[in-house]
């Protein structure tokens, strides 16, 4: 099959298997190329481990630290006819790497906020893997059923408080117009908080604790973003904002419910980043467009693998790791710096349809965003007939 984008609205409903591979290679030479991390983990589990930030980690733990990895995700494998999500190509390279390189690592695609998700879990650790040293977890999710009573929650993306106009541009059309978000009510900031806050992430930890497959002194680290003036009315003081901050509740819980096994429970927090959460985001693609414009000019822009390669020399795997007040790992500090959220608030007063493409890095946003699809990547055959439907052993 001859495979093109197709992209409706902020997502792509395709993916280039061949390119999705050349991404995650790109990953695994940029960490090789760091160096090896001294003391890192040995056992890692990772929640959400196909795109964005969560594979980030795996190639890290991986490819950096030499550490046995199981990735769990929710991805569509491909058929003859149709081809497979790009987080399904994503960890079909991975494991292609990892075999050669001579790293176990395992697969399993499935419901992450399930009971059976984690049983599964605990069994492969218990039976393959060794006592887990580092568990990631980076679900980004629009749902999450709760496990015990069936109900199924929804996360929206909206202002706390009041309604909140901004300039947005349309990523199909090229528009720049006035978009006004209403304000969430309580129920939908309490369902946002049940999908992206911190209570599964709490309810893996017990589940592994109990299930005595953590390691003594074994660290666990959640995700979060926080942002500055432009992006706070949409995201750090919105409804994902209200959910963010119950991670750093659930890592102070976690920490004192197992404390006599030492864990250490942080949120980190991450640049913004195109992903295929971050690209669902109003407002989002506009501030990355003139967020990388800034970081590009100043030398500083990086994406998933620079910054997970940092969160675990700075932060993780540091003697003086970057902590905020809230003992939260920094990662975050060269877009939060006062000069490029100047420079990108100048930007952002002077973006028009018209100046666009000239004044921002869009170009740069709109290729990272196909290339999250496996599309537009350097030294991939776009012509080429491929199979879309790749193999990948997973757990059953
Ligand atoms: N993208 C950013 O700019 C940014 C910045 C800072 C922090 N973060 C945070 O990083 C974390 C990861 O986000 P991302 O941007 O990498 O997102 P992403 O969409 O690239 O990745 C989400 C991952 O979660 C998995 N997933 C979703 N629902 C699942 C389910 N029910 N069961 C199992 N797996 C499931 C997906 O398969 C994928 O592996 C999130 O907590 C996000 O808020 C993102």
């Amino acid at each position: 099959m001859i495979i093109k984008p197709k992209v409706r609205g902020f997502i792509c409903t395709n993916a280039h298997p061949k390119g999705c591979a050349a991404n995650v290679q790109a990953q695994i030479e940029y960490t090789q190329a760091q160096g090896k991390i001294e003391n890192g983990p040995k056992n890692v589990l990772v929640v959400g481990a196909s795109t964005g930030y969560g594979l980030a980690s795996r190639i890290v733990a991986a490819f950096g630290c030499g550490a046995k990895t199981l990735g769990l995700f929710f991805e569509k494998p491909g058929t003859e006819r149709k081809t497979g999500t790009a987080g399904f190509y994503n960890v079909a390279a991975f494991q292609q790497a990892a075999e050669k390189a001579g790293l176990w690592s395992k697969n399993m695609n499935g419901d992450a906020f399930s009971h059976e998700a984690k049983s599964k879990a605990i069994d492969v650790i218990k039976a393959e893997m060794g006592k887990i040293d580092l568990v990631v977890y980076s679900l980004a999710s629009p749902r999450r059923q709760d496990p015990d009573s069936g109900e199924v929650y929804s996360s929206v993306l909206k202002p706390v408080g009041q309604a909140y106009t901004s300039k947005n541009l349309n990523t199909d059309t090229l528009k720049i117009t006035e978009t006004t978000l209403d304000a969430a009510s309580d129920e939908e900031i309490a369902q946002t908080i049940k999908v992206m806050g911190g209570e599964d992430w709490e309810l893996w930890m017990n589940a592994l604790a109990e299930a005595d497959v953590l390691a003594e002194g074994c660290k666990t680290v959640a995700y979060t973003y926080l942002g500055e003036k432009i992006t706070w009315p949409i995201y750090g003081k919105a409804t994902i904002g209200k959910a963010k901050e119950d991670l750093d509740r659930a890592a102070t819980a976690i920490a004192s419910a197992h404390s006599e096994k030492n864990i250490s429970a942080n949120v980190a927090v991450l640049k913004a980043v195109v992903t295929q959460a971050s690209s669902a985001i109003p407002i989002m693609p506009l501030y990355l467009s003139a967020l990388f414009k800034v970081m590009k000019a100043n030398g500083t822009q990086e994406g998933c693998i620079e910054q997970l390669n940092r969160l675990f020399t700075e932060c993780l795997y540091s003697d003086s790791p970057r902590l905020d007040d809230a003992n939260r790992f920094r990662v975050d500090e060269k877009e939060l710096s006062p000069e490029v959220q100047a420079g990108v608030e100048a930007l952002w007063g002077e973006i028009t349809e018209e100046n666009l493409l000239e004044i921002s890095d869009f170009k740069g946003y709109q290729q990272e965003f196909l290339g999250l699809f496996g599309f537009g990547v350097d030294g991939v055959d776009y012509e080429e007939d491929v199979d879309p439907n790749v193999a990948l052993a997973l757990v059953e």
